[in-house]
């Protein structure tokens, strides 16, 4: 039996690896919130890994708010960027695999292809800055690491665009959604099956994934097809960017190629028309 220790562990995708544990009987999960492990506390940390043998972590903490980062520096950093260096320090101590979870966010935007592992970041918003810095400490710190970049999470579980457009549409008839920035919707279930996956495989292809679900579009059209497929009658309205003020700026294009994943573990990357589906039938 191994044993996982999952950080952030009422967050979404954290819950979404609890939506699927059962499937994976060899492995004994152990859930952490931010309560019971701050990150960015690093006698915490110890503790726990001095007084539990884990074979892997799941890094699904961090600061997710893309906005309030601009006003917070200094907190996004301590948790995206120190808290990450403080699981890889311990990791290494202990003979653990990090698995660690970043973000489209760490590009500029600026290109018009899916970006490889290979493509150079350019986070252009703190969020994306300092989860970038996090990559670059486990890199430099532990050699057993997997850091899976990822896009535009939605679950049933946490706060996401989808629910917001869910929400949205019971209280208001119309809404403005920005049509120029593109990328690639993902289920965070999907995610938690792929992460699952890497576990189950352990082999040592360590190193930098993409993982979303295929296809792009705008948020605008995503609005779109979650009012149509759950079937809400909302006028909504296409805008750019310049009339959707936001604190932090966003990148125009972010969609991520995923060749590598579905080459080194078979994964499945489905279309993220299918993995909406999917997602409606859950409900
Ligand atoms: N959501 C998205 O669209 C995307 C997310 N990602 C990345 O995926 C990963 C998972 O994201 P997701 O599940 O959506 O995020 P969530 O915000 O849902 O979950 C993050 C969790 O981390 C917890 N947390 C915050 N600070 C600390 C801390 N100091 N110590 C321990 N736990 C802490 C939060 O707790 P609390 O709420 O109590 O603060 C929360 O439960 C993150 O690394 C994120 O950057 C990548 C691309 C897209
Ligand atoms: C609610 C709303 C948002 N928008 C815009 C704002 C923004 O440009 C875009 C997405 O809005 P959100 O704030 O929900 O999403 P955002 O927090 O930017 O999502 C990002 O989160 C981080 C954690 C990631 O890592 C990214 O991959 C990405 O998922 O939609 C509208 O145009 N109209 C609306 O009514």
């Amino acid at each position: 039996m191994k044993t996982v220790l999952v950080t952030g562990g009422d967050g979404q995708l954290a819950s979404c690896i609890k939506d699927i544990e059962s499937n994976y009987l060899d492995f004994k999960f152990i859930y952490k919130n931010a309560s019971e492990l701050d990150i960015t506390n690093q006698e915490q940390i110890r503790n726990l890994f001095e007084s539990n043998h884990f074979d892997w972590c799941i890094n699904c903490a961090a600061y997710t708010a893309v906005d309030k980062a601009e006003a917070e520096p200094e907190l996004a950093f301590k948790i995206n960027a120190e808290g990450a260096k403080f699981l890889a320090e311990a990791s290494r101590k202990h003979k653990v695999k990090l698995i660690h979870i970043s973000t489209d966010f760490v590009f500029d935007g600026n290109e018009t292809y899916p970006y490889s592992e290979q493509d150079r970041p350019n986070p252009i918003n703190v969020y994306g800055a300092s989860k970038l810095q996090g990559e670059k400490h486990i890199e430099s710190i532990l050699k057993e690491h997997f850091i899976i970049r990822t896009s535009w999470l939605y679950s049933k579980h946490g706060n996401n665009f989808v629910k917001t457009m869910l929400k949205l549409s019971q209280d208001r008839d119309k809404i403005n959604v920005v049509n120029d920035q593109i990328g690639s919707p993902t289920h965070a279930l999907d995610l938690a099956h792929a992460i699952l996956k890497i576990i189950n495989k352990n082999n040592n292809a360590f190193g930098l994934y993409h993982f979303s679900n295929q296809g792009e579009i705008s948020w605008y059209h995503f609005a779109t097809a979650i009012f149509s497929v759950f079937n809400r009658k909302i006028n909504v309205q296409p805008i750019p960017s310049s009339k959707y003020k936001t604190l932090a700026k966003r990148p125009r294009y972010s969609v991520l190629e995923t060749n590598k994943i579905a080459t080194e573990f078979q994964v499945e990357i489905k279309g993220w028309k299918t993995a909406l589906a999917e997602f409606v039938q859950l409900q």
